[in-house]
């Protein structure tokens, strides 16, 4: 167990560089599976501890999988479970992408139920609607969804009544060597299912329309692995954009691809940042007083649900007072009350948090409720009075690379500590020393 420790004060500078999307890495991982012949290759596969998880429910389904430099490749020629335990599908919810595929594949699964995490409930009903349209038999029983096919999946027409992201991932994959043409309607539009088809569609399968509202696919009888480059991860490279701002700072995001940062680049600039889009990624520079803007998160290419917690860390420092309303998820404010321990002045009512801008940010012991809030309270500590001390890092390992190497290569002063370790506003040396020893950071502190 560890912790971040931030001491506030430093101006981001200099360039970063952003890892492979974790939001596309995961499903394409569980696409894979529908490679009966050949290997697939999956480059700029970020180690982070989801892709080590699902990594392991492949393994357990009896696909070979070596992970190496950012490279997994998948073996998934021969499978002898299409099974998903509790074990791995606790850990984490995407392990349930693997359903589509083993169902349509194999004619049959049973994955546990994925757990309602702390953001919301987040049910399944929508993937399964769209199994059931296609054929399938469900069975819900002991923890475990059971799907069952007759023979092959049958095209169907599916209304998805949210756009989302996994339910749209799911039904793709699952229709991809179902018999027939199967339509999603109102399907999500996240780059990330784009970079999904994209691959899905270099394995051989026949797609249109990823990236609207309405895709079509139509069903072919097999599969192939293929070589394939993971999109850079646009949270990511959002969470080092707000970094760079609350900061003050002047920061290259290399890799950011801004077409799929629209909604965070037009909030930036409204508050009086200035964004340069290069070919090869976004520079933030951020010399003026911030203004308070309001922000509704919503699905692509509305602001990212992903993002809502980054954002609120930058309001607090901008002048004014700012909406923020979260439309996704119904429990994503928990980051509010681990704020307020940091001085900051923010009121939920319902699905809305008022933020008072300006507060005189302090440093304190705080804890990652969740991955994007774990991020939000390190860009917090960056300029709180201080230091801030962030547990819970195991939420921060889910989706971030090397996130405390690459502050500090950007100026910041942040650290992992053991949990146990006591640090005081003079304790950062012996944190370094601690982290010297293990190994794990090779960087020296610059104490302000
Ligand atoms: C691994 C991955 O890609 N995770 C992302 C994905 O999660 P995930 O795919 O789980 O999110 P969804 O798009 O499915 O969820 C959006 C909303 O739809 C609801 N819903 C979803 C499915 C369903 O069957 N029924 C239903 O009601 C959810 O409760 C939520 O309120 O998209 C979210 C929304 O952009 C992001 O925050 C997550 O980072
Ligand atoms: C909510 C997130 O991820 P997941 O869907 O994997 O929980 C996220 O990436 O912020």
């Amino acid at each position: 167990m560890s912790k971040f420790i931030v001491r506030g004060g430093n101006v981001l500078t200099g360039n970063v560089k952003v890892s492979g999307a974790k939001n596309s890495v995961l499903p394409i991982i569980a696409a894979s599976l529908l490679g009966e012949e050949g290997v697939s290759i999956i480059r700029d596969a970020p180690p982070l501890d989801d892709v080590m998880t699902i990594n392991k429910v492949l393994e357990h389904l009896g696909a070979a999988v070596t992970y190496e430099q950012e490279v997994i490749t998948v073996d998934a020629q021969k499978l002898v479970s299409c099974e998903a335990p509790y074990e791995w599908v606790r850990k984490m919810r995407a392990s349930f992408l693997v359903m589509g595929p083993l169902l349509t594949r194999m004619g049959h699964t049973r994955i546990s139920l994925p757990g309602g995490c702390a953001i919301g409930t987040r049910p399944i009903d929508q993937h399964l609607k769209g199994f059931e349209a296609m054929g399938a038999e469900i069975n819900l029983g002991q923890g475990y969804i059971e799907a069952k096919s007759e023979g092959r999946l049958r095209g169907a027409k599916i209304y998805l009544d949210v756009a989302s992201v996994g339910a749209t991932e799911n039904i793709m994959m699952a229709a991809t060597l179902a018999e027939g043409t199967t339509i999603i309607e109102n399907a999500a539009k996240e780059p990330e299912i784009v970079d999904l088809a994209n691959y899905l569609t270099s394995m051989g399968a026949i797609i249109r329309g990823a990236g609207t509202g309405m895709i079509r696919i139509e069903g072919v009888e097999k599969l192939h692995g293929v070589d394939h480059t993971v999109i850079p991860d646009r949270v990511e490279a959002g969470t080092f954009m707000i970094a760079a701002a609350i900061t003050g700072g002047d920061v290259f995001v290399e890799g950011a691809i801004a077409d799929h940062l629209g909604p965070v680049i037009s909030k930036l600039e409204e508050m009086g940042v200035a964004i340069d889009i290069q070919e090869n990624g976004v520079r933030v520079t951020a010399n003026k007083p911030l203004r308070s803007v309001d922000v509704k998160t919503l699905p692509y290419p509305g602001f990212p649900t992903d993002m809502q917690s980054q954002m609120m860390a930058l309001l607090l420092k901008s002048e004014g007072t700012s909406v923020v309303a979260e439309t996704v998820f119904e429990n994503r404010f928990m980051h509010v009350e681990q704020f307020s321990l940091m001085n900051a002045e923010i009121k939920v009512e319902g699905r809305t948090a008022i933020v008072t801008g300006g507060s005189n940010l302090r440093g304190a012991k705080v804890c990652a409720t969740d991955l994007r809030a774990g991020a939000a309270l390190i860009i917090a500590g960056l300029v709180a009075e201080g230091t801030t001390e962030v547990s819970g890092t195991h939420h921060i390992d889910r989706g971030y690379v090397n996130l405390a190497e690459k502050l500090q290569g950007l100026g910041a002063n942040i650290w992992r500590v053991s949990m146990d370790e006591e640090v005081d506003a003079s304790g950062l040396e012996k944190a370094s020393t601690v982290q010297e020893e293990l190994g794990i950071f090779k960087v020296q502190p610059t104490l302000a």
